[in-house]
């Protein structure tokens, strides 16, 4: 592959000029970018074709990688720092514990702060300290279109603010409660990232003992949330509308919970994604009545 090699910083300015060929994909590494050159300019080095890479899956958080649970080959790994050239790659072996804390393998670099943007949303987090759900996309999405602006909501585990972020950007307010400081740590600089941090009010601590007053939304963004179900709605009345996440078919405990407290509801469910060969992360509608 024929390439012209420039500073980094001058990338942008020389992207559309006519030598370049837009057809393959510049690359960065160590400060230069190389740029594919189209035939019959000149050019400064003819590199080796890059192989693409065909090993396990992963997700780029910012300039770091993230395998799950399947390793690479040490041929595999370095397929991926030739295809990629990230700083750092790291195997995410699982989740531990209430606090969901990654249990993760470093491959290669070394871990740090990452920066990345999804949905319109800027998140800065390490991934070797606190968990990321790429996987719950779609469902940010869809409770960002649900909020209205105005809206008071309790977010009973924040995490590092993957629904938090997108309910203050729809204009709500939200009790965003956290037990994990290193968590809480992430949040506070992400809503100050995302210029919603008026629209947050960060608490550190158990939710069961933080949640005050009766919010028009509470999300419980847990696999564990149908536990928590009774605390939450000591906090509700009718007009509210709870997200219940969980594993597998948590429907006969969530309506017992709701019966029990007196409500009554519609509830509709929701997959949000494969958690395991045929059990379903879910997610539970529920409006009180
Ligand atoms: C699944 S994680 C991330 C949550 C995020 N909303 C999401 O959907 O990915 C759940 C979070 O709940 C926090 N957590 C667990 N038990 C908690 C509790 N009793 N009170 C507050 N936060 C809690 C964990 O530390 C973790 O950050």
């Amino acid at each position: 592959m024929k390439v012209r090699r420039i500073p980094k910083n001058q990338l942008q300015e020389c992207i559309s000029e006519s030598w370049v060929d837009p057809a393959r994909r510049p690359y960065c590494r160590n400060g230069y970018a190389y740029i594919p050159v189209r035939t019959g300019f000149p050019y400064d080095l003819d590199l080796p074709e890059r192989q693409p890479y065909t090993g396990p899956g992963y997700q780029r958080l910012g300039d770091t990688l993230l395998l799950h649970s399947t390793a690479p080959t040490d041929d595999q790994l370095q397929n991926l720092i030739d295809w990629e050239h990230p700083s750092c790659i790291l195997l995410l072996n699982h989740h531990d514990g209430v606090m969901r804390l990654p249990d993760v393998t470093v491959l290669y670099g070394v871990p740090h702060d990452v920066t990345f943007r999804e949905t319109g949303i800027t998140y800065t987090l390490n991934p070797t300290k606190v968990m990321f759900s790429q996987g719950n996309r779609l469902e940010k999405q869809r409770i960002r279109n649900l909020i209205r602006p105005g809206e008071q909501i309790a977010d009973m585990f924040a995490g590092i603010g993957y629904f938090t972020l997108s309910a203050a950007l729809a204009g709500a307010h939200v009790h965003a409660m956290e037990i994990n400081p290193d968590s809480c740590a992430y949040l506070r600089k992400n809503s100050e990232i995302n210029g919603v941090a008026d629209k947050i009010a960060i608490v550190c601590g158990d939710c069961r003992t933080h949640l005050t007053g009766t919010y028009n939304r509470i999300l419980m963004g847990h696999f564990d949330s149908p536990d928590f179900l009774t605390a939450a709605l000591a906090h509700a009345e009718p007009g509210t509308v709870l997200h219940v996440h969980g594993i597998g078919d948590r429907t006969r405990d969530i309506e017992d919970t709701l019966q029990g407290a007196g409500f009554r509801y519609s509830l509709s469910e929701h997959k949000v994604k494969k958690y395991a060969s045929r059990t379903w992360h879910c997610v539970w509608d529920i409006e009180l009545r």
